[in-house]
């Protein structure tokens, strides 16, 4: 039995890890060692009934990592920068999984999603990988909701404009899109509670709190969210693009095993991203620039059958408002994608909307997948 140490497991993507490993079952097949950064000799937790054979051990020690097999990490970009490192000078030869993007675009990483991408890493293993990072959570989504046109080598260009959920930016963010939420509503309860109020006294107050210094907005750069939106994720890059923008044509032209990014033959993917305030799904409105003028029924046809999770959602005003929603997908790994319809632009582009949870294949679970993959190979 492999020993596996689990790193960042009381996160927020740790602890979404956590589950979805008791759930399937993954800790009957692993030896687990967890590791902390501020614990350390702490009681190890129990998870999937495993007891764990050593007390919780030092994230920062090198020989203490070391000694495991694979490691999984959840810990975080600065994490990955201040150890890998110095683990592989060390002569560390095992399995690195992680969620985090400092080691995405290195030559020697995989950006894991084997529901997309099997052929790559079966491919990268076969010549002796060894570092396995999942993607970023949009470009997984996508991937996982487009897949099919991908495989099918339909798509010349994507146009990405994202709704991207409050933990994405991390647990703080979510609990201040909460209190801006209820911040919001005391503002004006009594004002709701008279039926005879007037709407755009309701309307001045709320806008008003927003825009107050008072109103609960340090995690978000001070800047609202809850009834806004933020037009910014990440910082800037090249091309007047955010971060986040940029991964989505780096990181998928990698997954797919296409050439870089704006190199000759890989797929130009743009667009913009946008904080919006739903919890833990992101959604996206895609414009797909098809190859060919592909009949509607063929598109959903090979959309739906890319993959066990994507659901295509039939583009009817009723099913959409009740299956393609944050509020329908979150906590689930379906992947609908719905609004599928060819746009007035012509008949070769095709438009589509498409939700995820963004800490489930967004985050945890191709990273829970490598490990039963290097598990059982
Ligand atoms: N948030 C997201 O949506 C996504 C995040 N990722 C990546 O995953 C990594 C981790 O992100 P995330 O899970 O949000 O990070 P968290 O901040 O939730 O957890 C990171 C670490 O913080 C420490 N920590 C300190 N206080 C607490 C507390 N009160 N509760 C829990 N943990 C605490 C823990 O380390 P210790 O136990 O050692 O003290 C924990 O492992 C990042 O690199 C991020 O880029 C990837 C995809 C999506
Ligand atoms: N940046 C993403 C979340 C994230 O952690 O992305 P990445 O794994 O690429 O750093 C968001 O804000 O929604």
């Amino acid at each position: 039995m492999k020993r596996v140490g689990l790193v960042g497991w009381r996160g927020m993507v740790g602890s979404v890890l956590m589950q979805r490993m008791v759930d399937e079952g993954d800790f009957a097949h692993i030896e687990p060692v967890y590791f902390s950064t501020s614990a350390a000799g702490g009681k190890a937790p129990v998870f999937g009934g495993k007891e764990a054979a050593l007390p919780l051990q030092d994230a920062m020690s090198i020989d203490a990592l070391k000694a495991c097999e694979i490691i999984i990490t959840c810990q975080g970009g600065d994490y990955t920068k201040e150890v890998y490192p110095k683990l592989r000078a060390a002569g560390w030869n095992g399995h690195w999984i992680d969620a985090a993007s400092a080691l995405r675009m290195a030559d020697d990483a995989v950006i894991i999603l084997d529901p997309v991408n099997m052929h790559v890493i079966k491919d990268a293993l076969a010549k002796g990988g060894k570092d396995w990072i999942g993607g970023n959570c949009t470009v997984s989504l996508m991937l996982m909701g487009l897949g099919g046109l991908f495989k099918h080598d339909l798509v010349e260009w994507v146009s990405a404009m994202t709704y991207q959920a409050a933990s994405g930016a991390g647990a703080q963010n979510m609990r201040e899109l909460i209190s801006q939420m209820g911040t919001i509503h005391a503002s004006v309860a009594d004002l709701l509670a008279d039926p005879a109020s007037a709407i755009l006294d309701i309307d001045r107050k709320v806008a008003e709190t927003i825009r107050s210094d008072a109103f609960p907005k340090k995690n978000f750069r001070n800047t609202p969210l809850a009834g806004s939106l933020i037009p910014w994720i990440d910082v800037p890059v090249d091309n007047g693009q955010s971060k986040e923008e940029w991964k989505g044509g780096a990181e998928c032209n990698k997954i797919l095993g296409k050439p870089a990014f704006r190199s000759a033959g890989s797929i130009p993917i743009d667009g913009l991203c946008v904080r919006i305030g739903a919890m833990r799904c992101h959604s996206q409105g895609l414009t797909i620039k098809l190859k060919k003028d592909v009949p509607l029924d063929e598109v959903t046809a090979i959309i739906a059958s890319a993959n066990d999770w994507v659901k295509v959602v039939p583009n009817d005003r009723e099913i959409s408002e009740r299956e393609l929603t944050p509020a329908a997908v979150t906590g689930t790994l379906t992947v609908p994608v719905g609004r599928l319809h060819k746009l007035a632009m012509g008949n070769d582009y095709l438009g589509a909307f498409t939700v995820g949870d963004q800490l489930l294949w967004g985050a945890a679970e191709p990273l829970r997948r490598m490990l039963r993959i290097l598990i059982e190979d």
